[in-house]
């Protein structure tokens, strides 16, 4: 990270294949993840087994191969490709003498350093604790006793005193999560109240989901700077991963005064940590609550098939299955492909180039403004009123006065089509 002036930390990343899942993909994963998180790969250690060793993760000899390497490079951090249960990250660090972060407690730690609003951190901050709840007195903590001498180790002579400690310890925690969660309850309240407020004055939502780095923000800008109601309200985008944590809501205007709302999101990686899914539930209900999604998906990268998988089973997980989606296949510029192209319900551009954010929104168009049709209406004189909303809110295609008053054809929704049908004349 450029913002940082640390140098990185060299680590060890170790990964069990146990034939589930794609496990050369998410070894490449936790390597963009490490180096996401200012560190650097030193050496990479992989082991094939059916399942994994209750106790240690790794089987015997691949702790020992751990330990070796430890000693050998010098690194004092083994990172590793799943989440691992509190014994095993104990019994690994005192076989290596190293420390162990498992993938959970990277994501964790990855998602902290980017978090800017107050919802974000409050949100990092209960999936942190619900990670350390099973976890306690285990790596810092440990490491903690035994420098003090507490005794860590285990013996007998502490182990009531340990467990009370820890018992007031996890009453800590839990009393901490249900006081963010209050904080967060509070936050979010206003965020769906504002939600509600949205959909009451009936503006379609389009929401810009995917995996992480694909392309969503830049997205999102594109279409604000081209017709946004506030073109200078532009988020963050970067070449990093979760640059963004926070949805942003944009409000879209389209020349024919067709309107909708635009939400960016949170990214998404594979083995994403069940807490932090719950966590950010609130932030993923933009997600969930909208008319239409857009997949952005980065098609310049290899991976960019497992990445979609990763995505719709991420959106599964969230309750997310009955949105129609457009999948938009963005950074064509850095492949062979032309673009802008379209087939259907998919779209092969790149976020940088006009004409392809042209064919994004004709695509958005078709399906959020499907149900609109063409009318003609006679507005009395003295309906002023109702010509003013028309004028503001509707696209007028032709417009004549004759001796009644205001001829006009427009494009409606079918509901304003409803209410406006007492001075329809075709
Ligand atoms: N060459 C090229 N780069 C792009 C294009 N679209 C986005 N990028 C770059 O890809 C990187 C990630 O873009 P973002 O828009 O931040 O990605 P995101 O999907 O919002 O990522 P997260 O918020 O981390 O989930 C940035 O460096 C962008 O400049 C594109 O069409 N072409
Ligand atoms: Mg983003």
């Amino acid at each position: 990270m450029d913002e940082t002036a640390i140098a990185p930390k060299e680590v060890i990343i170790a990964g069990l294949n146990t034939g589930a899942g794609n496990f050369e993909y998410s070894m490449e994963e936790l390597a963009n993840l490490v180096a996401a998180n200012n560190m650097i790969v030193k050496e990479e250690v992989r082991q094939k087994l059916e399942r994994p060793h209750p106790g240690t993760y790794f089987g015997k000899g691949k702790i020992t191969e751990l330990a070796e390497i430890v000693a050998s490079e010098n690194v004092d951090t083994i990172v590793t490709n799943d989440e691992l249960t509190a014994s095993q990250i104990r019994n690994i660090e005192s076989a290596t003498k190293a420390s162990v972060l498992d993938r959970t407690a990277l994501i964790l730690d990855i998602f902290a350093n980017r978090a800017q609003t107050r919802e974000a951190k409050l949100q990092v901050q209960i999936a942190q604790l619900q990670y350390q709840l099973p976890r306690l007195h285990t790596s810092v903590n440990q490491r903690l006793d035994q420098q003090t001498g507490a005794g860590g180790g285990g013996g007998f002579t502490n182990r009531g005193a340990g467990e009370t400690q820890q018992e007031m310890d996890r009453r800590t925690i839990n009393n901490q999560i249900k006081h963010l969660k209050g904080e967060l309850t509070d936050i979010t309240k206003a965020a769906d109240t504002q939600r509600t407020q949205r959909e009451k004055n009936g503006l379609p939502t389009v929401a810009l989901v995917g995996y992480t780095n694909a392309g969503k923000s830049t997205t999102m800008n594109g279409l604000v700077r081209k017709y946004g109601l506030n073109e200078d309200k532009q988020v963050f985008e970067k070449n990093m991963l979760f640059a963004t944590l926070d949805t942003s809501v944009r409000q879209i205007n389209l020349p024919d005064q067709k309107q909708f709302l635009l939400s960016d999101t949170v990214g998404f990686v594979s083995k994403l940590p069940h807490g932090l899914v719950e966590a950010f539930r609130s932030t993923l209900a933009e997600a969930a609550n909208a008319d239409l999604l857009i997949q952005v998906v980065d098609y310049s990268d290899p991976n960019s098939e497992k990445m979609m998988k990763t995505t719709n089973e991420a959106l599964k997980a969230i309750g997310v299955t009955d949105i129609p989606m457009i999948v938009a296949f963005n950074k064509a510029d850095k492949t062979e492909a032309k673009y802008p192209s379209r087939e259907g319900m998919q779209l092969v551009y790149s976020a940088r180039d006009d004409a392809s954010l042209d064919e994004l929104i004709t695509m958005i168009r078709e399906q959020v403004f499907k149900n609109y049709q063409t009318v003609t209406l006679l507005i009395p004189f003295d309906q002023g009123n109702i010509l003013n909303f028309l004028n503001e809110k509707a696209h007028i295609l032709e417009t004549e006065y004759v001796a009644e008053g205001t001829k006009i054809t427009v494009e409606l929704t079918d509901e304003s089509a409803q209410r406006f049908e007492k001075y329809r004349v075709n």
